[in-house]
């Protein structure tokens, strides 16, 4: 597709027409980075002066921000048809003096019509302009007039920077696409809603991108949650790496970012489960069956309970534990913290035994306690009439009317309370319990470590049994490859969101998780009802038209409903095949990938080959991203995209999971220029669209050539 620069525009701006233009924005982009400078010269001394106080903090945050915007400060111009012209940029810019704005925060209002104008809705503008700088050079200017007869493609704004940014070398680290938006992305970033915006989208759509871009949106434009916090939940380590410059680059460094085991630092995974059990252990059935494993531990006595304190022997009877049962249970506190409530409530029981049997006591004048009658000391009718008759005189008037006060009372409760003997009966009646008992115990697994998908667990548990010192809460969450998370993970990740506010992106179609998810709705409604909103992105900015067609069959065939995104470029190069032996694969990747020179080359592999392919690649078997060869498994490259993909033994990958057909695809819309597929033997069906690669395998340089 020809980039879309209006014809009037390419003659404007060529020879001389485009160097003078160039000039005078430089010109004017040379006066922005000069307002910058000063603003971090005074940002510094305010840093120098204030360090050591709490105003240190504020201006080390301000002289990040003012650091984070010097690559491309100013991406944009708008000429508004009133003849204002307003330049759009990663922050606002005000002259020392004050007045108009010499730069505008792509985050306001006026902003927006950078992303959204079109030739029929043109919002006030006539023309916009993307300027394109390198370090503080103008490079390239892409006008476009907003006339009737201006723009072919109402989709897309700003063609021409967008396609040169859809087809620049990857770096192995994701970058910001803020100069180049597109409006329906736009439309998701400014969006709204306090509930869960879920946004669906194939491949390439921006999901990742618009989901970050969303954050320094709301941060901008809602302060509060810089206080309370936002949180990116991410697949895995090396895609929170991947993604790791976007915010930072856009001038935000207060952002958490973590996976779901991450979200409990305090277990250490040290195990994989097989894809039945993960199925199993994220189903939200766990959480009741968690929750009755808790309740089951509790005891009440059918008889009463005897309990040693002080060499007496007090009884405790049973409907005086059903009642502090009772009690405890309708605080609806975690069990280890209503368990307080039913030991004071038991110990107030015993407590006021002893203080009866105590008060009874019977005191002469003189203040001496009476022994006789009662075991517990009490003296019946009987025995006062008898003691009368004796000439005992009993001191009903000016003798103590109680033997305890309240601190004595207190200090009894409190020794109650310390007994070991009482201890062990309240523990027998409600046992304070552990996460880690709990969810080993309903496994009926050695507890001899944790698997990822055991960390919910143990966060239910820990929310069950309370206090849960190990959990943060946040006031946005946002949720990438959302389709990944089981029951159980959204039920851990909702408490740590308790306003609901989230941003959650993923695409159904790429479910590899056997206990992920295929409906939103199953997964949120138990959480948020109603409040959750669908958006969609439908341009695939990634993944060239030759790759998507290629796998138009395996999207037919498992998700025949879903349309698929439609790409913004072709390459004019076909994905290719080439069949080998078994006993060839490893060398023949080898091969393939030293002959790759153009760009970054993402391997794909089943997880049983990463470890000898990693061998003659020369590379570890965890991926790195600065690499120019990049080994990974479908999982890992969830999210990630290479300028070339290679795709290692695509029978394995369709066979080794229940949603194989889904890992094929994640693993094919991965490149943004070139994609190969070595198979041992004869290919998978799936792969029927793609044509045996044409070269001899003495010439793999052919392979990558376009
Ligand atoms: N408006 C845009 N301008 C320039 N590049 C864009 C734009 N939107 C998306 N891209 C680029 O397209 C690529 C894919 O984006 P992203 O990873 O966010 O997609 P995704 O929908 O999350 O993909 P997937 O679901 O396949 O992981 C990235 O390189 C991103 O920078």
């Amino acid at each position: 597709m020809e980039p879309n620069v209006d014809v009037e525009v390419r003659v404007a701006l060529t020879g001389g027409g485009i160097d003078r233009e160039i000039d005078r924005e430089q010109e004017y982009v040379t006066a922005l980075y000069a307002r910058l400078d000063a603003l971090r010269e005074e940002a510094a001394e305010r840093l120098a002066a204030a360090e050591g106080r709490e105003a240190a903090a504020v201006w080390r945050a301000e002289a990040a921000r003012l650091d984070a915007v010097e690559q491309g400060l100013c991406f944009g111009r708008l000429d508004m048809r009133d003849g204002r012209c307003v330049y759009i940029g990663r922050l606002g810019l005000f002259p020392d003096e004050g007045g108009e704005p010499l730069l505008v925060d792509w985050r306001v209002p006026v902003a927006r019509a950078f992303y959204t104008a079109t030739a029929t809705a043109p919002g006030g503008v006539r023309r916009r302009r993307n300027i394109t700088t390198r370090g503080r050079i103008v490079v390239a200017l892409n006008d476009e007039l907003l006339t009737p007869d201006g723009a072919r493609d109402e989709d897309l704004v700003g063609e021409a920077a967008l396609l040169a940014a859809a087809t620049a070398a990857r770096t192995g680290r994701m970058r910001d696409i803020v100069s180049t938006l597109q409006a329906e992305q736009d439309q998701i970033i400014r969006h709204e809603t306090d509930g869960v915006l879920v946004v669906q989208g194939g491949p390439g759509t921006g999901k990742t991108a618009v989901a970050l871009h969303r954050v320094a949106y709301l941060l901008y434009t809602r302060p509060h949650l810089r206080a309370r916090g936002v949180l990116v939940v991410g697949p895995s380590r090396v895609f929170l790496d991947y993604i790791g410059q976007v915010l930072p680059g856009l001038g935000e460094n207060s952002v958490v970012t973590a996976t779901i085991a991450d979200l409990r630092p305090d277990v250490e995974i040290s195990r994989e489960d097989p894809p039945g059990l993960v199925e199993l252990k994220g189903e939200a059935v766990m959480a009741g069956q968690l929750a009755a494993a808790v309740g089951s531990r509790l005891r009440t006595p059918e008889h009463p309970v005897e309990v040693e304190f002080e060499q007496q022997v007090l009884r405790l009877e049973p409907r005086e534990c059903d009642r502090a049962m009772r009690k405890a249970r309708r605080t609806r506190l975690p069990h280890n913290q209503a368990r307080l409530v039913f030991q004071r409530e038991i110990v107030e029981a015993l407590a006021g035994r002893l203080i009866e049997a105590m008060e009874a006591i019977v005191l002469t004048d003189t203040g001496e306690a009476l022994d006789g009658g009662s075991p517990d000391g009490r003296l019946g009718e009987a025995d006062l009439r008898a003691l009368a008759a004796a000439g005992v005189v009993i001191d009903h008037d000016t003798g103590p009317t109680t033997m305890l006060d309240e601190v004595d009372r207190a200090a009894l409760r409190n020794s109650i309370l310390a007994d070991t003997g009482v201890q062990a009966t309240l523990d027998e009646l409600w046992p304070p319990l552990a996460p880690e008992r709990v969810v080993s115990d309903l496994l009926g697994e050695r507890c001899d470590g944790w698997s990822a998908v055991d960390v919910p667990l143990l966060d239910e548990a820990a929310a069950l049994l309370g206090p849960d010192d190990g959990h943060a809460t946040f006031g946005h969450v946002v949720v990438d490859e959302a389709q990944e998370l089981s029951e159980m993970d959204w039920r851990m990740l909702m408490r740590r969101c308790p306003s609901r506010s989230m941003t959650v992106v993923g695409d159904l179609a790429q479910t590899g998780n056997p206990a992920g998810t295929s409906s939103w709705d199953r997964v949120l409604r138990p959480h948020v009802r109603e409040r959750w909103q669908l958006a969609r992105l439908t341009v695939n900015y990634r993944t060239p038209a030759e790759v998507m067609a290629a796998t138009a069959d395996l999207l037919a065939a498992y998700h025949p409903g879903t349309p698929p995104a439609r790409s913004i470029r072709s390459t004019g190069v076909p994905p290719w095949r080439l069949g080998t032996t078994r006993a060839d694969l490893i060398t023949t990747v080898a091969d393939l990938a030293a002959a790759h020179t153009d760009g970054q080359l993402g391997i794909i592999a089943p997880n049983a080959l990463v470890a000898p392919l990693a061998a003659a690649l020369a590379l570890g078997t965890s991926p790195d991203l600065n690499g120019k060869v990049v080994l990974l498994t479908v999982d890992e490259a969830k999210g990630l995209e290479f300028d070339s993909v290679l795709i290692v033994d695509p029978a394995a990958l369709l066979g080794a999971a229940p949603h194989g057909h889904n890992d094929l695809y994640v693993a094919m819309t991965r490149t943004t220029q070139r994609l190969g597929v070595v198979h041992p033997g004869q290919p998978p069906a799936e792969l029927s669209a793609l044509q045996h690669h044409p070269g001899r395998t003495e010439q793999w340089v052919i392979y990558w050539m376009t």
